[in-house]
């Protein structure tokens, strides 16, 4: 299948990896492929990558985890990129989760002021949620992707076979940002979600592909409406963001909480705050963090993150913020999110204080 997201092709096929070659050209010339990945990838997936490549290939391994979205690590990768003659039109290839395709697609996105690069994302997060719509980044000291740029791939790589290997909370933690689709925008995806969460955490081929395949063409959707994120459009796609990075940010990113584990949290806490506000009936709230839990993810501030005023300050760093107003992606019901454009801090640091207290 591929799908169409503006100027490039997302294909999802099982064995892609096999057949990269039939999408990412060899540089000109004798110089190699490069790919970008890290230490828990590479024994498991780059040889298939390298043969279904086929031509002269040159691997950078990175560190596994959250804390390679450093500026270290985006040093030594762009130094690496350019010692090995890295050219404009040449594809660097990310194989991996969110981690490896932020870091690598912001290194492309700096490189020569702009280099082409591929996602082959191997995460089910980064397959239906990281690998799409060209955001990049890495952390910063002052908090969650604060650095980073806007830069498409030129293509995505989607191999459902890969997930054989993720570990069952990674996939857990991919799955929060498919449920985020269900509510940001689509109840009966949601309804789908809630009957076939076992399936999909079951490694059930045909629901991981449904999932993906409805996630994409989501995400895709809406990055085409609103590539830049100034139309209001695209800061739904950040429904639980506000929260769950500063839960992050609050953890040190420490992998103490993973993105997608504070994302679910994250989403559970708008779901309370919007029935708080009496904007969504707390039925349907409740309906959200029960899902949450039953998918084995967080619903909750998680020990060492206890800190309201803390959040409230890591919130206030959130890149929505608008003259030191800081918007909350809320929900009026299952499926329909909406931008609140100028939450109330004071409010939301007492919400977050009995949310500690419960
Ligand atoms: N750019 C975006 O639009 C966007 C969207 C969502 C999340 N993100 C970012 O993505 C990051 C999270 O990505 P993630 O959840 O993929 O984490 P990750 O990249 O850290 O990968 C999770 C872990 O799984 C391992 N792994 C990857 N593929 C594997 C496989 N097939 N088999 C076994 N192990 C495998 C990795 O080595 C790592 O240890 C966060 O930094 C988040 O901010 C970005
Ligand atoms: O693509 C987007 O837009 C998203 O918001 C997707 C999120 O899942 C992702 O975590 C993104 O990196 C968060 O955006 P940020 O701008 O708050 O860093
Ligand atoms: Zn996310």
């Amino acid at each position: 299948m591929a799908l169409g997201a503006g100027s490039y092709d997302i294909h999802v096929e099982a064995g892609l990896l096999d057949r990269a070659g039939e999408h990412v050209p060899a540089p000109a010339g004798d110089r190699p492929t490069v790919i970008v990945t890290d230490e828990i990838v590479a024994p498991l997936h780059l040889e298939r990558l390298l043969n279904g490549l086929g031509g002269p290939a040159e691997t950078i391994v990175l560190p596994a985890g959250e804390r390679t979205k450093s500026w270290s690590q985006l040093e030594r990768l762009t130094e690496r990129l350019l010692e090995l003659g890295v050219e404009r039109g040449d594809h660097i290839l990310a194989l991996g989760g969110g981690v490896i395709g932020d870091l690598t697609g912001f290194a492309a996105s700096i490189l020569r002021r702009g280099c082409r690069f591929v996602q082959v994302p191997t995460t089910l997060l980064a397959q239906v949620d990281s690998s799409v719509g060209g955001k990049t980044a890495i952390n910063s000291a002052a908090g969650k992707n604060l650095v980073g740029a806007f830069h498409q791939p030129s293509a995505v790589l989607i191999d459902p076979a890969v997930l054989a290997t993720l570990p069952d909370r990674e996939l857990r933690a991919g799955y929060a940002e498919v449920v985020k689709y269900g509510l940001l925008g689509d109840a009966d995806f949601y309804a789908w979600c809630e009957a076939n969460a076992a399936a999909v955490l079951a490694g059930d081929d045909a629901a991981q592909a449904h999932a993906i395949a409805v996630s994409c063409r989501a995400k895709a959707a809406v990055v085409a409406a609103d590539e830049r994120e100034t139309k209001g459009r695209r800061a739904l796609l950040n429904l639980g963001h506000t929260f769950g990075h500063a839960l992050e940010a609050e953890l040190g990113f420490s992998g103490r909480l993973l993105h997608g584990e504070a994302v679910a949290a994250g989403m559970a806490l708008a779901a309370r705050y919007s029935a708080r506000l009496g904007l969504m009936a707390p039925g349907e709230a409740t309906r959200i963090s029960e899902h949450v839990r039953a998918a084995g993810l967080p619903s909750t501030i998680p020990d060492g993150a206890r800190s309201p005023q803390r959040l409230v300050q890591h919130m206030r760093q959130d890149k929505k913020a608008a003259a030191g107003r800081v918007p909350l992606i809320l929900m009026r019901r299952i499926g329909e999110a909406f931008v609140y454009p100028e939450a109330d801090m004071e409010d939301v640091e007492r919400f977050l204080t009995e949310e500690c207290a419960a």
